[in-house]
């Protein structure tokens, strides 16, 4: 062992690039999943930790294309996903994952995944209500399926299951978005993960 090694300074940051962590933020469609994801990641990065985010709409471009929004498709979607989140995370790096996953059971899965290779796994539920939701209409879905030109849209005509006992819950409607980054960092410092 080198006088290196045995400088805590430098264990310090060696140890923040070995300890990924997949950090799963679930919600409905502009609850504030991937604005919260990328504020974070901001931050993580800029203390030194390797992060990625797997956004929903790229990985619907590329390793879930041709998938729709049924039951069965969005179950493969998020077990796909969880999957890659998986096999980043083991290998030291902080991935954020802001997916709707509606379905408790897709999201039980993931989490066992992760469980039984030993792999970090943090969901934090962006429990921004359906009223807030509808009136930010990020992508102007909520109009479109009031005005009948989609159905099957997340929380308004097709489930979403909140999860029962997130680690986190964030309430996006009554904080800024800075507020509720810090408050998901704060629970990754408390863990070791941040
Ligand atoms: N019917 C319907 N329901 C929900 N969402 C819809 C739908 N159609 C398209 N979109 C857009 O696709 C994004 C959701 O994809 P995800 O991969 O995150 O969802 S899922 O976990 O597979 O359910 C989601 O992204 P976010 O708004 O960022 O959540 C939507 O923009
Ligand atoms: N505390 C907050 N956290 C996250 N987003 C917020 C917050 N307050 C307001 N917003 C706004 O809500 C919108 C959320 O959109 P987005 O992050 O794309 O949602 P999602 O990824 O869940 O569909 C953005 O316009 C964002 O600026």
């Amino acid at each position: 062992m080198t006088t290196t090694d045995d400088d805590p300074t430098t264990l310090n940051h060696r140890e923040k690039h070995v300890t990924g962590a997949t950090i799963w933020l679930t919600g409905l469609p502009s609850a504030g999943k991937t604005t919260i994801a990328y504020e974070l990641a901001g931050r993580l990065r800029g203390e030194g930790h390797r992060v990625e985010v797997l956004d929903g709409d790229e990985i619907r471009e590329f390793l879930s294309a041709g998938l729709g929004f049924s039951r069965e498709d969005r179950h493969t979607n998020v077990q796909r996903i969880g999957f890659v989140a998986e096999l980043l995370a083991s290998n030291g790096v902080h991935v954020l994952v802001p997916v709707i996953a509606p379905y408790a059971d897709s999201r039980e899965a993931v989490r066992k995944r992760h469980g039984a290779e030993g792999t970090p796994y943090v969901e934090v539920h962006v429990a921004t209500p359906v009223e807030v939701c509808s009136v930010r209409d990020v992508k102007g879905l909520y109009a479109k399926q009031a005005a009948g030109e989609i159905s099957g849209l997340t929380g308004v005509d097709d489930p979403y299951e909140e999860p029962e006992s997130p680690d986190l819950r964030i309430e996006s409607h009554t904080q800024t978005v800075q507020e509720s980054a810090a408050s998901l960092y704060a629970l990754l410092s408390e863990r070791g993960l941040a």
